[in-house]
């Protein structure tokens, strides 16, 4: 099913009532940049913040970032203006909070094909993901992440989650594990993304370092961030060490001299190199890559 991998690591919630904010978001360097609609945004306010990034997407240059939005749920007044807006605005990805049933998604999808018609965007290229942000929604996180191609990646959103499950959240993240993993897998399994939770209090580092190592270590793409201060942390943890990327390098070219050869399978140091020990090698390299780590033939560079 997956589109094109990208890498994700940073995807940053932008409060779409306020102007600074949005009109700034693209200097910090997120991978993806989302703009809340929906629960940063009081009621009172959801026209006008659907009209300022409707309007910023049409002027501000966000660079590289990818351009994400969190519209309001399918149980408010305001998602299909939500849809409509961002789909004439050209938007990369919509990301649906509180998603419970691959339908929710479906219906999604129907939407924003009809706003594609109507504004004259290529069919299919308004990209989805989804916000699990409950029990319902991780019991059937399987059907959800395979439910349009469209799909890019589903979400964990924790502060709905525990509230769903009548508890809170602690530091160790204990009550979390089965839903990080059950999202893990659903996205792995149907070739898209995973994506952790934010993290809030923006006072506590070691927290939020420890967190994002968890999350680093059980194979998240990334994480959702509520704060620029939180962007090179999350990129400290996923930038691979210097002996990690030496033993990629090693690891592709002793591959490469192996095809020319043709063979698939080749031994390095003792160690059997196959093709998942490319692949993690080819990622490793992407993410070197990402973190300026490595010159334009992927040499280390030593800083
Ligand atoms: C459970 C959920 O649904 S979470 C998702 C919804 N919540 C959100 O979207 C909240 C997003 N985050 C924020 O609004 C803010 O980061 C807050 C309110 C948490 C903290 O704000 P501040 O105390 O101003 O943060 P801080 O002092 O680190 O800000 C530094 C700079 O970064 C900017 N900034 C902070 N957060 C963001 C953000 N999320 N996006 C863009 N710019 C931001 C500030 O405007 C400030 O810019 P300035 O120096 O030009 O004035
Ligand atoms: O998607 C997120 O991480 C933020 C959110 O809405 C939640 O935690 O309920
Ligand atoms: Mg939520």
């Amino acid at each position: 099913m997956a589109i094109e991998e990208k890498l994700r690591r940073t995807m940053m919630f932008v409060p779409g009532n306020n102007p600074a904010m949005v009109k700034d978001a693209g200097i910090f360097g997120a991978d993806s940049i989302m703009f809340d609609l929906e629960d940063a945004v009081s009621l009172s306010e959801k026209d006008a913040a659907r009209y300022l990034v409707y309007e910023a997407l049409k002027t501000v240059d966000y660079g590289r970032s990818e351009l994400v939005v969190r519209i309001n749920g399918l149980d408010t007044p305001f998602y299909r203006n939500d849809i409509k807006a961002m789909v004439k605005a050209g938007i990369d990805v919509i990301r649906l909070p509180k998603v419970e049933t691959a339908d929710m998604i479906r219906d999604l999808e129907g939407l924003v094909a009809e706003a594609e018609i109507e504004f004259g965007r290529e069919i299919g290229t308004t990209h989805l993901m989804a916000a699990i942000e409950s029990a319902r929604g991780v019991v059937n996180a399987n059907e959800i992440a395979r439910s349009s191609e469209r799909m890019i990646g589903i979400a964990l959103s924790a502060e709905d989650y525990t509230t769903d499950m009548k508890t809170h959240r602690y530091p160790d993240g204990q009550e979390l594990l089965y839903a990080r993993n059950v999202i893990l897998h659903a996205a792995r399994a149907a070739g898209i993304a995973a994506f952790d939770t934010v993290f809030t209090d923006l006072n506590d580092e070691a927290g939020f370092k420890r967190e994002t190592e968890l999350i680093h270590q059980l194979g998240f793409d990334g994480k959702s961030l509520i704060n620029p201060r939180q962007i090179d942390m999350v990129n400290q943890v996923y930038q691979p060490l210097k002996k990690e990327i030496i033993v990629a390098q090693n690891v592709i070219a002793a591959i490469e001299n192996a095809k020319q050869k043709g063979s698939g399978v080749i031994s390095m140091n003792g160690q059997m190199v196959d093709r998942p020990v490319v692949l993690r090698a080819e990622r490793v390299m992407r993410l070197a890559k990402a973190n300026n780590l490595v010159d334009e033939e992927g040499n280390y560079i030593e800083k």
